[in-house]
């Protein structure tokens, strides 16, 4: 059913067949990646409400910062008496304590009665006399009885120091010429909001209020003198109107921290897909797709289109809701522009996911990784937001250092895109203007100021901003860079493609196909391999079988070959089973057929293909059941067949009838639309052994097929697997004796990575096993055995017990075994029965000698 590719063909044709096999193989892993999104429906809603989140953020933001603006305006200050002194209330505190500097004399009286009149207070409680020394006696008195005071006043009337040009000048009192006095006051800062933060501090208000006191005291005192009445002064204080906080008025929240918010969007992305694509190569999913033939191009490809998708629908999601929220920056851009800038940065982000998740191999490890770059990018944000520092980047005359720091930050797409940001924000948003300290509204950005450089002045320096277009253009080039990195890490880096290349491979013959003599196999020839290990000597190239020549393979670091030299004929219409123990070298050897570990020497030809060097034509014509499962949870049965059905290009016309029959030869007919993540394990593997025989390959390998499944579901699979011999190879490796003789035309036993013996079950069983076994019942069965012994010596005693009697007879030699036959006719032996060796006898023969098992 699968379209077969010519052996030979034109390149017009060749180019034809690729061309189709990709985009077969793109649209069908597009919509495997599409399904595995669709399902994560969680995720993919809060990916696509992010933006929105962000914008809303934003939008308050700005709210509480207009407001906050707003409430620091006063445009009708209240007016404050400070006719009297406010009093201090609480207990024992002294509203006005005076210092009087020389003792009492009568123009302290009269300004100590006259305050206690105006003010209302009480001589001796509210107004009280503290200190009659100088000074500084009444600071000391004031520091050591902190919060007692509302306020102080000193009256001189002996002397002063007062400050005089940084000096202080010594003043002598002397009330014929005119009164001194120092007013003494809390300073402590008082947070205005505690109170009322249009009115000026408390604490001022008191010291003003003591001043017009004393003032209207002593005015009172020389009218008095004058004979004229008391005189009482009255005043009233108001502050300026606040207009809005001239700095903060006009403050853009998105021009200012766009770059730190609209980051996170595309880190989604970025996270998500480094994970997805680590989970496939965790689950060595991606291994199992390149041993049918799936390209890395179209594994790429398909992941670019599904991000792509995802990355223009956060973009578009961001852009709406700028425009929702009414955004300046957003309004006044134009679309294009917005889309370009956002589209970019997050295919660029995307890319450099693609590069990373081919560096790491677990998808624990893929958390960290996005969890760091999300953390880190959030501190490098801070920076980057700032639009001085963005301009400080471009200074004309920047230190060496300081240009090396800014060409190591255009290889960060974060960066590139936060200097886009700015050049957008100072022409569609407001930035603020240093100079005439306010903000400044931008006219809009159109296509022209894509590509104007800005230039200015800050802090005296002149900077020259390059051009939007410059700074995507460092983006595109970003991009290309971490494409050519992401192609040369996916092919060195084990785990990615099955097989790694070595570092150099672009300069190997291997890379571009070129077909040359094997130096390793010349070295192997040369050390003689065993003639055991040359189990079909046979020259002849074989075109629908398989050939194993002298193909070995020793793992880095290890000590041992895994595989040893082995060189074997399959045939076409052949099922082969290898057993051997655990670490013997059986999926190694699979492995290295189905292309996933490359031969550390020597060669195998898979339908005639040489897998060094037409590895792309092997995948074509096998099938792959792997010891792992190539099913993603998400999917369902069906929907995992028919993908598979499409990489193996069956046309869509007999696809889905293809996709019932499997289900129902693997009896999954009724889980069919149930996702693989609900199966149990013996499900998965009927969907695995079903998915290895789509397509029709003519070589079939099967890595234990039949693990964990049940012994009636195990038998279902056996039958599936006869009906699939018909006119193709399946090789099978197994551990269980009953599954290689039932299925197998002939059985590999393999041991410590050599094949030990070959050949069909009985010949195995006539050649390696014991003889005939004869099971005798008698009376007496150690007389029997005396006797026995005595007319035939070549028997050999297997086992006695109670009345029975274990014999083995040797089947090289035909005649004893007749001899025997006709000796217990005459004893007349109550019961007996006859059975061949079993091919366990013979596993544990041939490998018993070298292992306990
Ligand atoms: N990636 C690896 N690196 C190093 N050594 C390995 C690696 N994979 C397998 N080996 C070693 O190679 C030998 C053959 O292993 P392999 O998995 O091929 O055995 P197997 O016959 O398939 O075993 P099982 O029946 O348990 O699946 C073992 O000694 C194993 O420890």
């Amino acid at each position: 059913m699968q379209e077969e590719k010519p052996r030979k063909q034109s390149p017009c044709i060749c180019l034809k067949y690729c061309l189709k096999k990709h985009i077969n193989e793109i649209s069908a892993l597009t919509r495997k990646n599409i399904l595995i999104f669709s399902r994560n429906k969680y995720i993919t809603f809060l990916l696509l409400i992010c933006p929105l989140f962000i914008c809303a953020y934003l939008h308050q933001i700005q709210i509480i910062v207009d407001q906050y603006t707003a409430s620091l305006a006063n445009p009708h200050p209240k007016e404050i008496s400070i006719s009297q002194i406010p009093k201090c209330y609480g207990d024992d505190c002294i509203t006005l304590g005076i210092g009087l500097t020389g003792g009492p004399t009568e123009w302290t009286d009269y300004v100590i009665d006259h305050i206690a009149k105006s003010s209302g207070l009480k001589k001796n409680k509210d107004i009280k006399v503290l200190t009659t020394q100088d000074p500084l006696s009444f600071i000391k008195y004031i520091k050591e009885n902190m919060n007692t005071t509302g306020a102080g006043l000193i009256l001189c009337s002996n002397y002063m120091d007062f400050p005089d040009n940084n000096y202080l000048k010594r003043i002598h009192c002397d009330d014929t010429k005119g009164q001194v006095y120092l007013i003494v006051y809390n300073f402590t800062e008082v947070s205005k909001d505690i109170f009322d933060p249009n009115l000026p501090n408390p604490l001022e208000i008191s010291a003003l209020s003591v001043k017009l006191a004393v003032d209207s005291a002593i005015a009172s005192y020389h009218a008095r003198k004058k004979g004229l009445k008391d005189i009482f002064f009255e005043a009233v204080i108001q502050s300026y109107p606040l207009p809005e906080n001239r700095f903060l008025k006009g403050y853009d929240a998105v021009s200012m921290t766009g770059p730190l918010y609209f980051f996170i969007p595309p880190m989604f992305v970025f996270g998500l897909l480094i994970s997805e694509i680590v989970k496939e190569k965790e689950l060595k999913l991606r291994n199992g797709l390149s041993v049918i033939g799936v390209s890395a191009t179209a594994f790429w490809v398909s992941w670019f289109i599904v991000a792509f998708f995802f990355s223009f629908m956060t973009t578009n999601s961001l852009i709406l809701s700028g425009y929702l929220f009414q955004f300046d920056l957003f309004l006044k851009t134009n679309y294009l522009v917005l889309l370009i800038l956002f589209l970019t940065y997050s295919l660029t982000m995307m890319i450099l996911g693609f590069m990373i998740s081919t560096l790491i191999n677990s998808v624990k490890l893929s958390y960290t990784v996005s969890y760091t770059f999300l953390l880190g990018g959030l501190v490098l944000q801070n920076f980057f937001t700032s639009p001085t520092l963005m301009k400080l980047f471009h200074f004309e005359g920047l230190p060496d250092w300081m240009y090396w720091v800014k060409i190591a930050f255009s290889y960060y797409p974060p960066f590139s895109f936060s200097k886009i940001f700015s050049d957008i924000a100072a022409k569609a948003g407001s930035l603020p203007n240093y100079h005439e300290r306010k903000w400044e509204s931008g006219p809009g950005y159109f296509w022209d100021d894509f590509f104007t450089e800005r230039s200015g002045w800050v802090f005296g320096n002149r900077y020259v901003v390059p051009s939007s277009f410059d700074t995507l253009m460092d983006l595109l080039w970003n991009c290309f860079i971490l494409i050519v990195f992401t192609w040369y890490f996916d092919h060195i880096v084990e785990g990615n493609r099955g097989r790694s290349s070595p570092p150099w491979f672009i300069f190997t013959y291997e890379y571009w196909g070129i077909k040359r003599k094997n130096p390793l196999t010349e070295e192997i020839e040369l050390r003689n391999i065993p003639a055991s290990n040359l189990v079909k000597n046979d020259n002849t190239e074989i075109t629908e079988g398989i050939k194993l020549d002298k193909i070995w393979k020793k793992y880095p670091r290890a000590k041992t070959c895994a595989v040893k030299p082995l060189s074997l004929i399959i045939e076409k219409e052949e099922c082969v089973s290898i057993i051997g123990h655990n670490g013997a070298g059986k999926t190694t050897l699979l492995s290295m057929l189905t292309g996933l570990l490359s031969p550390s020497g020597g060669t195998a030809y898979v339908s005639g293909y040489d897998i060094n060097y037409e590895l792309g034509k092997v995948h074509q014509t096998i099938g792959y059941c792997p010891q792992f499962n190539i099913l993603w949870d998400e999917m369902t049965g069906t929907e995992h067949l028919w993908l598979f059905a499409k990489l193996r290009n069956i046309p869509l016309e007999i696809r889905q009838e293809l996709v019932d029959q499997k289900l129902q030869e693997v009896n999954l007919g009724k889980a069919g639309n149930k996702t693989v993540g609900t199966y149990s394990g013996g499900m998965k593997r009927r969907l695995s052994v079903a998915i290895s025989s789509i397509g029709n390959p003519s070589v079939i390998f099967m890595d234990e097929p039949t693990t964990g499944m049940d012994p009636i579901t195990r038998r279902q699979v056996w039958r599936l697997i006869q009906n699939m011999k018909k006119d193709r190879v399946i090789i099978l490796t197994t551990h269980s004796m009953e599954e290689a003789e039932i299925l197998s035309d002939r059985i590999v036993v393999m041991v410590d990575g050599e094949i030990k013996c070959s050949g069909p079950s009985l010949y195995l069983k006539n050649h390696y096993g014991e003889g005939y076994k004869v099971e005798l019942i008698d009376n007496n069965p150690k007389t029997l055995w005396e006797h026995l012994s005595l007319i035939i010596p070549s028997l050999k005693l297997v086992d006695i017990s109670g009345s029975s009697l274990f014999i083995s007879i040797p089947r090289t030699e035909p005649k004893i075994a007749q001899m025997f036959f006709e000796t217990v006719e005459e004893l007349k032996i109550q019961d007996w029965g006859l059975k061949n060796s079993s091919l366990e006898e013979v596993f544990m023969k041939v490998t018993g000698s070298l292992r306990d098992l």
